[in-house]
């Protein structure tokens, strides 16, 4: 019965860095499991989690068995219908009899549920929710943290004299990132002043990063800026960043414009930073100021869609970066914990626990109950799921396509990146950009599919112009997808406006990335 605590330990305890292989095989909290049972049982479970969920809400399971906590549940389920075994306790063990105390019930809602997925055995059922499953791979291998030096305040080699000077270099990325690791850092080859170093290395109480000189910023995550600007030589205007908590692109874009800023006195490239949430345009202007980046002037509770693109102050407005909320789905790569779908007690008919065992019930108890307190935000944070989700999706992509349908008002804009950290196409490829900008800006999208609303599907010209990237590669980065409009400038081949497709040869660079946004304590991704 071990398993189970071990699991929910894993889960929900206090070593929360790190992938779940690492956390299960490096724990000091005195686990009693086998961790291959462990791993097995997490990850086989976060296939089936919102399967199971359904059957033990519809079963009334918690609202009977108080000493059966919603992970709990979903893990003893998980092996009741699913493991040869069953589960994995004697059969007198307390919970083990919670769960057959309901036997019955439970049968006939697997079947209840099982028949709506018209799913004729079980067999079925496994490969089909195994199908519904996107974003975690736990075969992949382990990505390094990435770390983005603040050139506002610093720079690789002075970092390497520091920070890193007990680091030994490495050329590649798998080097840093593979067993064994070390304290290898590896520069990376597509962004500049962009670092790789273990997963586990602890960064986050060094001087450099408290004092903003390192920003702990996905590979990913900085694709939006560099491709917007670090390679736009023409670029003269401002920059609107549309929703720019906890601010690492906007600090990034200001560091590239830094570079640029004109030497001889001329007016500064100033940046917008657009957040609607109060608390969040708080941390952005917190993160702006450790950033050193005078240069961005944050417009606090500010929604962008509600930005007057004639507002004289945005007249000189060229390039806009969109990274606007998604359902996090990319969210995988660093750490590969999945973040199970609860099932809910109706009516909670929580006992103090008695008996000798009473302290240990109760620790495992409040665990999953603070667990269950902060759920994600719906539209903001990480997918709590790994399944699929239709309606909030459909939610999204229709926030996501009026914040870039907004973008092309700003008539004065020449480039427009799009970005999520969402692996799923209709947050992507299948934003419904609406007519005007879709005739203007035609290039837009990958993996051979479009809007199907609109009916446009996209050219391969269009799928050159996006950027993907997927958790669990060689790349080392987590899930995401970039895109940059490109508007002609006049007297060029096709008169008004074409797309630049934002290829990786274009650029020498690659993907694209995504934030947890629950990172809102210090410059992290
Ligand atoms: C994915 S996060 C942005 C991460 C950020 N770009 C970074 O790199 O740190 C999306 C942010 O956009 C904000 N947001 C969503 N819709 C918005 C809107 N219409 N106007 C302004 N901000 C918005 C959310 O509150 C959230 O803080």
């Amino acid at each position: 019965m071990s398993l189970y605590y071990d699991a929910v330990t894993i889960l929900t305890g206090e070593e929360q860095r790190g992938s779940l292989k690492s956390r299960i095989y490096g724990s000091k909290s005195g686990l009693k499991s086998k961790p291959a049972h462990l791993y097995a049982l997490i990850s086989e479970c976060a296939k089936y989690d919102t399967f199971l969920r359904e059957v033990i809400e519809k079963s009334q399971i918690l609202e009977h068995e108080p000493k059966v906590t919603p992970l709990l549940s979903l893990l003893l389920l998980h092996d009741h219908f699913f493991a040869k075994g069953g589960i994995a306790a004697s059969a007198s063990h307390p919970l083990r009899q919670a769960v057959e105390r309901h036997k019955a019930r439970l049968q006939a809602e697997f079947t209840k549920a099982r028949l709506r997925k018209r799913c004729g055995t079980v067999e079925d059922l496994k490969r089909v929710l195994a199908e519904g499953k996107v974003g975690i791979n736990f075969n992949s291998v382990s990505q390094p943290r990435w770390v983005r030096v603040n050139t506002l305040k610093s720079s690789v080699s002075a970092q390497s004299r520091s920070t890193f000077a007990g680091y030994s270099k490495v050329q590649k990325i798998g080097n840093v990132a593979g067993a064994g690791w070390g304290n290898a850092f590896c520069t990376d080859e597509h962004v500049p002043d962009l670092i790789a170093v273990p997963p586990d290395a602890s960064l986050v109480k060094t001087k450099a990063y408290l004092d903003g000189e390192l920003i702990l910023q996905d590979k990913a995550s900085c694709f939006p800026a560099h491709l917007l600007l670090g390679n736009d030589n023409e670029f003269t205007g401002d920059v609107i960043d549309g929703c720019a908590a906890p601010g690492n692109k906007t600090t990034h874009a200001a560091a590239i414009l830094r570079s640029r800023s004109p030497k001889d006195g001329k007016r500064k490239h100033r940046i917008f930073a657009c957040e609607r949430d109060g608390r969040r345009s708080e941390i952005l202007q917190t993160m702006v100021d450790k950033a050193g980046a005078t240069n961005v002037h944050v417009l606090p509770k500010q929604d962008f869609l509600a930005l007057d693109p004639n507002d004289e102050q945005f007249r000189n407005v060229s390039h806009l970066l969109l990274d606007p909320s998604c359902s996090g789905s990319g969210i995988v790569g660093r750490e590969d914990i999945p973040k199970f779908d609860l099932p809910i007690k109706s009516q909670p008919k929580a006992q103090p626990p008695k008996g000798p065992n009473a302290s240990k019930k109760r620790k495992h108890e409040s665990i999953t109950t603070a667990e269950e307190q902060s759920p994600p935000e719906e539209d903001e944070q990480p997918n709590a799921s790994t399944t699929k989700d239709p309606e909030r999706l459909a939610k999204l992509a229709g926030l996501q396509s009026k914040i870039v349908e907004h973008a092309f008002a700003f008539t004065a804009a020449t480039r427009i990146t799009y970005s999520t950290c969402s692996l799923h196409e209709e947050e992507n490829e299948a934003v419904d950009l609406q007519p005007g900008g879709l005739r203007e800006w035609p290039h837009r999208g990958k993996s051979g599919s479009g809007n199907v609303d609109s009916g446009h599907t996209l050219s391969e010209e269009e799928l050159e112009g996006c950027i993907r990237c997927y958790p669990g590669d060689e790349q080392g980065t987590m899930g995401f997808f970039v895109v940059c409009f490109v508007r002609d400038r006049p007297g060029s081949e096709n008169g008004q406006v074409s797309s630049g497709g934002m290829a990786l040869d274009d650029h020498d660079d690659a993907g694209s990335a995504g934030e947890a946004e629950d990172d809102w304590d210090g410059f992290s991704d």
